[in-house]
């Protein structure tokens, strides 16, 4: 992902590439740099000490690296809170088609009695489920309780461990890893008699620059912590 928004910010005539950082590189070094905007696709393990570091640096910063929690989120805003003016995205997703089957999902999950999210993704991925699901099912459930539904029906008493995927807010998530796939999701919505299926494929890691340029171009408007680049596409 790292080579990819290079190669889409130096294609992008309205932007700059001041600095393009590596694992080893000094992340407290990046504002010296004149960049205004950093883009974060790293590893779990480190994205909330890089986007940290950046705030307190004065640079907005656009996050694509998953696993983020409730807790690392309310470290940041804390952070932000006494940089007021900075911005920050985490966005689970980049791909516009992406953004939008989560936000078709959660718009129909108030009329359907079953759902379950199928992520599949290429095996080098080191989350799991992914940060898009995750945010899905979130998104799905809140729905889900905004309109009064009770559990997602599921009479299983005796299974194998993982045969029924993650609970996530209630919601079964299951993750395929399979050699060929990029990023693909399946959010399947079921009544008695009649399903529907709303499906994302990213074929290539191309799928997620215009929106992480959208990002870019917008972060230094919206100051303070953003979950979500439906947020940022009036979606949210
Ligand atoms: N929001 C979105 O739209 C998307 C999000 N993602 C997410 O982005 C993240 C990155 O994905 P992807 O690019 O495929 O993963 P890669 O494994 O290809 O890249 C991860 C990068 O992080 C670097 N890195 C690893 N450890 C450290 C460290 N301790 N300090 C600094 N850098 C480190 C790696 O360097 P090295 O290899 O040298 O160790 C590598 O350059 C994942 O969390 C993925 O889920 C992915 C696609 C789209
Ligand atoms: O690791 C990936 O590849 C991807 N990660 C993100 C996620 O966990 O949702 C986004 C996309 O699915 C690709």
């Amino acid at each position: 992902m790292g080579r990819a928004v290079v190669a889409a910010v130096e294609a992008a005539p309205d932007l700059e590439l001041v600095a393009a950082l590596e694992h080893g590189d000094d992340v407290g070094a990046v504002a010296a740099t004149g960049a205004q905007v950093a883009v974060d696709f790293t590893v779990p393990d480190v994205t909330e000490a890089n986007v940290r570091s950046l705030v307190a640096q004065g640079v907005h910063v656009v996050v694509g690296t998953t696993g983020w929690t409730p807790e690392s989120l309310g470290r940041v805003e804390v952070d932000l809170a006494a940089q007021p003016g900075v911005g920050v995205l985490v966005a689970p997703n980049f791909a516009l088609g992406a953004v939008l089957a989560m936000a078709f999902a959660a718009r129909a999950a108030r009329w359907f009695e079953s759902v379950e999210v199928v992520e599949l993704h290429h095996p080098d991925k080191v989350d799991a489920p992914s940060g898009t699901a995750r945010h899905t099912a979130q998104a799905v459930a809140r729905a889900r309780r905004e309109a009064g539904l009770g559990p997602v029906p599921d009479a299983t008493t005796t299974a194998l461990d993982g045969a029924r995927g993650a609970d996530v807010d209630g919601v079964r998530v299951h993750a395929v890893r399979l050699r060929g796939l990029v990023a693909h999701e399946e959010i399947l919505l079921g009544n008695a008699g009649e399903q529907l299926t709303i499906r994302h494929d990213s074929f290539d890691r191309v799928s997620f620059m215009p929106g992480v340029l959208h990002a870019v171009r917008q972060v230094g408007e919206r100051p303070g912590l953003t979950v979500g680049l439906e947020h940022y596409l009036d979606l949210g």
